[in-house]
């Protein structure tokens, strides 16, 4: 590993707020280089638009405070702001993948990405649910998404599936393999020694027992008690209304949900411009912003860019990380 991490900067959707967050946060001084994957034009061009100094340099240049290393992605179409373009999709993805492949093969040691737009990428022709599952695709590998505030953990057992398809996607495999990586990179990458895993139900009052629901005792609780013989900490399947409530919270590192709308507006409401999504199981740290592409916001100046700042600061702590635990 060089000296000082290497970790991209995706900006995500070209008409959003991504290319505006990632220019302002070159503004700053970072403990890691920051190579940028992207339209440099696109770059430059919000720099001059926020009157901020923007220098581009060569790959493999140390970064600092107003200059990014850069790996160009020229985009097919001029940006208009707020307008994603379904030509610029194929860039934008390319950007993604090459910076997943330079972090699998070590050139790199993370990535932190912006938003993506998942309906402009299908427009144009490339199928997209997520990053997440990208970047799951590429390595080979099967991931968890968590999003994490400085006060909550949430870890999704499904992400992007239609809400009808998910008691059906929860199996016992699923469940037990969402579990190893969530406690694996509690371990790992939060350095957190015995975690504690607060599993939610799926179902109203986490099934009544039976009367509202039977995936907890048919699916739910035969892979929790089997992992709690194995030394996993794992609550039963829990009330997904009142397991938030500080007071239980403080019993678990992590709250693990069953679909994306029953973890996520928790956290969202709790931490939103500090949060961010992380994926893990992948090979190296990815770390998102937990926000979308604010196509009302691009161009504005109105856009805030902790969550982004949080990102950049998670992966290089991850990254530095990585050499020091088993
Ligand atoms: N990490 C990602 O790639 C990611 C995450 C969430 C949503 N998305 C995508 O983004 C698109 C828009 O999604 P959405 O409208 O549901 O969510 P959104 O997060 O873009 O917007 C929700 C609200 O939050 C505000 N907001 C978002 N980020 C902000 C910021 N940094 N500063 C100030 N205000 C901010 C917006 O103005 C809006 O009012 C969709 O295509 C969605 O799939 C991508
Ligand atoms: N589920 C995420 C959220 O709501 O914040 C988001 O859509 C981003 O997912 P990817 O990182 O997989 O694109």
């Amino acid at each position: 590993m060089p000296a000082r991490p290497r970790i991209a900067l995706v900006p995500g959707e070209p008409a959003g707020i991504g290319p505006e967050l990632c220019v302002r946060l070159a503004q700053r001084d970072w403990p890691v280089d920051l190579v940028a994957y992207a339209d440099p034009g696109l770059l430059q061009d919000t720099a001059t638009a926020f009157e901020l100094p923007l220098e581009l340099l060569d790959i493999n240049a140390p970064s600092h405070a107003g200059a990014l290393a850069l790996a160009p992605f020229p985009l097919s179409k001029p940006v208009v702001m707020g307008r994603p373009d379904p030509d610029n999709a194929r860039a934008t993805i390319n950007a993604l993948l090459a910076a997943g492949q330079a972090c699998i093969g070590g050139e790199l040691q993370g990535m932190v990405t912006g938003p993506v737009h998942k309906a402009n990428i299908n427009a144009g022709g490339i199928a997209y649910t997520g990053t997440t599952e990208l970047l799951a695709d590429q390595a080979h590998t099967d991931v968890v998404m968590m999003l994490a505030s400085p006060e909550l953990r949430v870890a999704l057992a499904t992400t992007h599936l239609p809400l009808r398809e998910v008691p059906e996607a929860i199996t016992p495999a699923l469940l037990e393999r969402c579990i190893r990586i969530t406690d694996r990179a509690l371990r790992r990458q939060f350095g957190i020694g015995k975690p504690r895993i607060a599993v939610l139900g799926l179902n109203p009052h986490a099934g009544e027992d039976g009367l509202l629901g039977s995936e907890e005792k048919a699916v739910m609780i035969p892979v929790i008690e089997r992992l709690r013989t194995q030394g996993f900490q794992l609550s039963d399947p829990l009330p997904a209304d009142t397991a938030f409530l500080p007071r239980k919270l403080t019993h678990f590192d992590a709250v693990l949900a069953m679909y994306h709308d029953q973890g996520l507006p928790v956290l969202k409401f709790s931490g939103f411009e500090r949060a961010v999504n992380i994926t893990l199981g992948l090979p190296y740290p990815r770390v998102a912003v937990d926000h979308g592409t604010a196509l009302e916001l691009a161009g504005k100046g109105e856009a805030d860019a902790s969550s982004m700042a949080a990102a950049i600061e998670l992966c290089a702590k991850i990254a530095a990380r990585a050499n020091e635990i088993p």
